[in-house]
């Protein structure tokens, strides 16, 4: 029987360094040859994306327009667009190379909301980096301009402005998601996490936040009832002691150790930490599932020989070495 596999994308498969449409777009191309393989190998395909940078930066043009001709949309409604143009991007790409490889499938991007809870503590500590990297002197002038603007230091590699995070609660297209797996097609959904939006009496209201993609994506693949949750980063491995004189790949881990290991603050905030969380929680959701965390470059090498982080719910089901 196929295996459904639910696959989160890393940053640096849609933007290495170069925020133009052509460096995008090409970093795209390159992904979706890779993900291609997935479907020659049998997989029903389900993907999903981060939209951090591209959010922010569309923000900053948002603002940077004219208010009264041209306002800024909501953060709700760019979160929808980065879906739109991110997953026309990726359903053109993977388009080309699926008819390549001779494969008649559908690519279908789905704009996906994503309840959360309008009591979240995220609200009110805003932890999620958006848009661009800026230096502290940087920082120093945007503060001048906006204080009403959060910026944080992002895992040692400069500051960005953070927005509230709220956990995903429920994913409200998951059984159009599931009959257009079903059908055969592939799908691209809950890109940037999905669009966060809370129960307001009859209504589904958006709010101005910006859901971890690898927390949904876990709750996609928890409600699919993926065979495999697979987080592709800019990492091979998950490490211990991440860059200490210390540092050691690990291969595979059940969810109690892992557990152990998040307590002990092995993982940074804000980069690997929502990661293990996601594959933990999964697993614990999904006891037959397993999750994996590697790199876009290691997916054929995962697809061959198993290669990644494999996480799996109990110490048992941990392939031998
Ligand atoms: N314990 C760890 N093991 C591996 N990578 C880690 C660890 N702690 C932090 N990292 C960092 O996390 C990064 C991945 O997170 P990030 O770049 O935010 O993800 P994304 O690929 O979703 O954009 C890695 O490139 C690495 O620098
Ligand atoms: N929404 C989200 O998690 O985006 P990034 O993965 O790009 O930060």
């Amino acid at each position: 029987m196929e295996k459904t596999i639910v696959v989160a994308l890393g940053g640096n498969a849609i933007l290495e360094k170069d925020p133009t449409y052509e460096a995008q777009k090409a970093a795209v191309e390159r992904t979706a040859k890779l993900l291609v393989r997935l479907v020659e190998k049998g997989y029903k395909v389900i993907i999903t994306h981060g939209n951090g940078p591209q959010v922010g930066n569309l923000l900053l043009q948002q603002i940077a327009g004219d208010s009264d001709k041209t306002p800024a949309l909501p953060l709700d409604s760019l979160g929808a667009m980065t879906q739109g143009s991110i997953g026309y991007w990726l359903s053109n790409s993977l388009a080309k190379y699926l008819h390549r490889a001779g494969i008649h499938k559908d690519v279908v991007p789905v704009v996906t909301q994503t309840v959360v809870d309008r009591n979240d503590r995220a609200f009110s500590r805003p932890t999620k980096p958006i848009g661009p990297f800026y230096t502290e002197e940087e920082v120093d002038i945007l503060n001048l301009q906006n204080p009403m603007f959060v910026y944080r230091e992002d895992s040692g590699r400069g500051w960005r402005r953070v927005v509230p995070s709220p956990r995903p609660v429920r994913i409200l297209e998951i059984e159009g998601i599931k009959s257009l797996i079903d059908a055969g097609q592939i799908v691209i959904a809950a890109g940037g996490g999905g669009v966060p939006v809370v129960e307001q009496d009859d209504e589904l209201v958006g709010v101005e936040a910006v859901i971890d993609k690898d927390f949904t994506a876990a709750k996609l693949a928890e409600q699919v009832h993926a065979d495999e949750f697979l987080i592709l980063t800019s990492v091979g491995n998950v490490y211990l002691d991440f860059g200490k004189p210390t540092q050691r790949e690990i291969t595979h881990i059940d969810a109690n150790a892992l557990n152990k290991l998040i307590a002990k603050k092995q993982f940074a905030e804000g980069s690997m930490l929502p990661k293990v969380t996601a594959a933990k929680e999964f697993v614990e959701n999904v006891p037959d599932g397993k999750a994996i965390i590697t790199y876009l470059d290691g997916l054929e090498d995962f697809i061959e020989h198993g290669a990644g982080t494999v996480i799996t719910r109990w110490p048992e089901s941990v392939p031998a070495k």
